[in-house]
């Protein structure tokens, strides 16, 4: 298991983002979804260390990764949204960020060269675009090919391109580095996805692998988009059984 949580709690006062929650990741890739607002993006930043359980514990490679330098140095991230000091340039940026991690020059042109932001890397990342900065992110995540990458919505706010590059990326480096990715967009990603881990309102929905929870996980997300057609309405059942719906009749 790469990452452990036990009853893992994280309150911002009376906001319970994360409310018990116990799960266990295994090696590979990982996609964690749920709702908006039900603490993916509070447990992605528990199990990096930014914030600190308020109960409950999260250990990543082992260690808990609060405080601990040792073991937030094993992993990149790339956070949404993407966050980095303004003044300075993109390349200026992940030169600090390199070093600090003891790599090169070299390895910035290749994560500039993965993730196209060659174009921009000089200049200041406070006239970014949201795209950019998103590609600038990605590329810091990558830095050094950690052997665990975390990935807060990496295909949003780029084209469709650029998604399908980003998911070849994750697919080549699969079994060589873990990946724990959260993302709405989701059914892309799924066929490079080994364990799913879901949610919702500060509690684990479930967690299973892949294959196992498919079903689930598109009743669970797929849009039931209600079309019409030639007068009636058809909206597929949560358990995907179509059938007369009498309130339209
Ligand atoms: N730093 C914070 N201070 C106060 N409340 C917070 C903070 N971070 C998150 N929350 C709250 O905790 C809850 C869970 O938020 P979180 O961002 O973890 O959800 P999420 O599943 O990532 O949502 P989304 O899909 O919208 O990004 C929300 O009610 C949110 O408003």
């Amino acid at each position: 298991m790469i990452i452990e949580a036990r009853d893992l709690k994280k309150y911002f006062g009376s906001i319970h983002a994360l409310d018990g929650v116990t799960v266990s990741i295994p090696e590979g890739v990982t996609l964690i979804l749920g709702p908006n607002g039900g603490g993916k993006s509070t447990f992605l930043k528990l199990a990096t260390g930014v914030y600190r359980p308020t109960s409950g514990e999260i250990k990543v490679f082992g260690e808990s990764p609060w405080n601990n330098w040792r073991v937030k140095t094993r992993f990149g991230v790339a956070y949404d949204p993407p966050a980095f000091p303004q003044f300075t340039t993109g390349r200026e940026w992940l030169n600090l960020f390199a070093e600090s991690r003891g790599f090169g020059e070299d390895e910035i042109k290749r994560v500039a060269e993965l993730f196209e932001v060659k174009t921009f890397i000089d200049k200041r990342i406070s006239g970014y675009s949201s795209g950019m900065l998103k590609r600038l992110s990605l590329a810091q995540a990558f830095i050094g090919k950690p052997e665990l990458i975390f990935l807060d919505e990496p295909l949003a706010n780029i084209d469709f391109d650029s998604m399908e590059k980003v998911i070849e990326i994750i697919e080549d480096m699969r079994g060589k580095t873990n990946f724990v990715i959260i993302s709405h967009i989701w059914e892309p990603l799924m066929p490079i996805v080994d364990w799913v881990v879901v949610i919702g309102n500060g509690k684990l929905v479930l967690s299973g692998k892949a294959e196992n929870v498919q079903e689930e996980v598109e009743r669970l997300f797929k849009p039931h988009i209600r079309r019409k057609r030639g007068g009636s309405t058809e909206a597929p059942s949560p358990s995907g059984q179509e059938g007369p719906h009498p309130a339209n009749g």
